[in-house]
């Protein structure tokens, strides 16, 4: 298969995380015969920095003529400390998701049992956890008006949802219930908001075409809690775009590290895959940030085009790298390896390299079949 891959870097870890996926992406291309061609652009500081824009209109445009596009981190502390800055990376990340419409954001969550043991949570609690939540993603209170009034005293952000924004969500979400195990759970805050009965109401309609799916319905604080306490009950989670962002972040504590949690974001045309976390700018350069929420995300962009066997193969060889401990300081404290070893093992792997060396061992791949 021919695939142009738009690859957008970004800021902070974002620049080491990417080569380690793009690396990989290259490893599947040359063992299962296709042909992917990749082309960088700016986003976030870096694009401010040289131009100005945080979304330079050659970058969106490349990202709209690409098959998919790749997308790092953004976000710098020069704008996050300035609350009076007039623009500011994030903005880049948000126009790129509306500009290429990708209103649904899908983020998967597992357990992984060589985790479990060293989790803050419950052992027994968290084993076999494994859900996919989906975030609305081009709509609510982070696209809603904005504005500081002119006393600066009051400062407003609108939230509005429409019935078509929250329906073209659930049929995705619904759908994919379908394919698990048949339980969907819409997390909202309904006692309180006006935008989140419509989503109740329009989405036990739409329910009503998807009767093999279990639907049933969680207020957001409640579900925060259930998320640590009892995290198995959750199969597939349907939220609007903040609470996705929060309940997100607050997911990975079961996956072990916000550094394992991939995303896709799709629309109609266009489909981006970027890793959950930030730019993590105490790590820029250091060798520490983990690249497999990058890969996990390339792998979900090889799924995207039907590219299975592939993405599996991406996968296998992450669950591996964690059996055999061959991680980043954030999931192994005592031997830990770098960002870019760990992506030369994963390349390893792919390409069915026999033997490797990583931090003077030799491990011997070959015995390691991931197929
Ligand atoms: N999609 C994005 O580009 C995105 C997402 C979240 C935050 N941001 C931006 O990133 C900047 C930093 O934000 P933040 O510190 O709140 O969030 P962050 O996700 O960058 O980092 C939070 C913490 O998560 C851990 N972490 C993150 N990525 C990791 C990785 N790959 N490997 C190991 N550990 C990892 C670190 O402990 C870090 O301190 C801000 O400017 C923010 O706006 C961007
Ligand atoms: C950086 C920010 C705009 C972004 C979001 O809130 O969507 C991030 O937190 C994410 O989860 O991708
Ligand atoms: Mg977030």
């Amino acid at each position: 298969m021919k695939l142009k891959i738009a690859v957008l870097p970004g800021d902070g870890i974002g620049p080491e995380i990417t080569q380690q996926s793009v690396k990989v992406l290259k490893a599947v291309a040359d063992r299962f015969d296709h042909h992917f061609q990749f082309e960088d652009a700016l986003v976030g500081a870096a694009a401010i920095d040289l131009l100005d824009n945080p979304l330079p209109e050659a970058t969106l445009e490349l990202c709209k003529k690409s098959d998919a596009v790749l997308f790092g981190a953004i976000g710098h502390p020069k704008y996050d400390n300035d609350p009076d800055a007039k623009v500011r990376p994030e903005q880049g990340l948000l126009h790129l998701r509306k500009g290429l419409g990708l209103f649904a954001n899908i983020r998967p969550v597992k357990a992984y049992d060589k985790l479990i043991e060293q989790s803050p949570l419950k052992a027994d609690r968290i084993a076999g956890a494994d859900m996919m939540i989906y975030r609305e993603l081009t709509g609510g209170i982070y696209f809603g008006d904005k504005f500081t009034a002119e006393d600066g005293q009051s400062a407003t952000d609108i939230c509005t949802y429409s019935v078509e924004e929250i329906s073209r969500m659930a049929h995705l979400a619904f759908k994919a219930a379908q394919q698990r195990s048949k339980k969907l759970t819409l997390v909202d805050k309904a006692n309180v908001l006006e935008t989140s009965r419509l989503w109740r109401k329009t989405v036990t309609k739409i329910g009503e075409e998807y009767p093999d799916v279990a639907l049933d319905f969680l207020f957001v604080d409640n579900a925060a809690m259930q998320m640590i306490l009892n995290p198995t009950q959750f199969d597939v989670i349907l939220t609007e775009n903040m609470f996705g962002d929060i309940l997100s972040d607050e997911a990975s504590v079961i996956g072990g590290s916000i550094g394992l949690l991939a995303s896709a974001s799709v629309g109609k045309e266009n489909a981006m895959f970027e890793p959950i976390h930030g730019s993590y700018p105490q790590a820029t350069g250091k060798g520490i940030a983990n690249p497999v929420a990058s890969i996990l995300s390339a792998a979900m962009l090889l799924e995207h085009f039907g590219l299975v066997e592939e993405a599996e193969a991406v996968k296998k060889a992450v669950e591996l790298s964690i059996k055999l401990n061959v991680c980043t300081i954030d999931i192994n404290k005592d031997n830990h390896y770098t960002t870019e070893k760990v992506g030369d093992f994963l390349e390893g792997l792919i390409s069915e390299v026999d033997n490797i060396s990583i931090n003077n061992e030799n491990l011997n791949l070959g015995q390691m079949t991931i197929i």
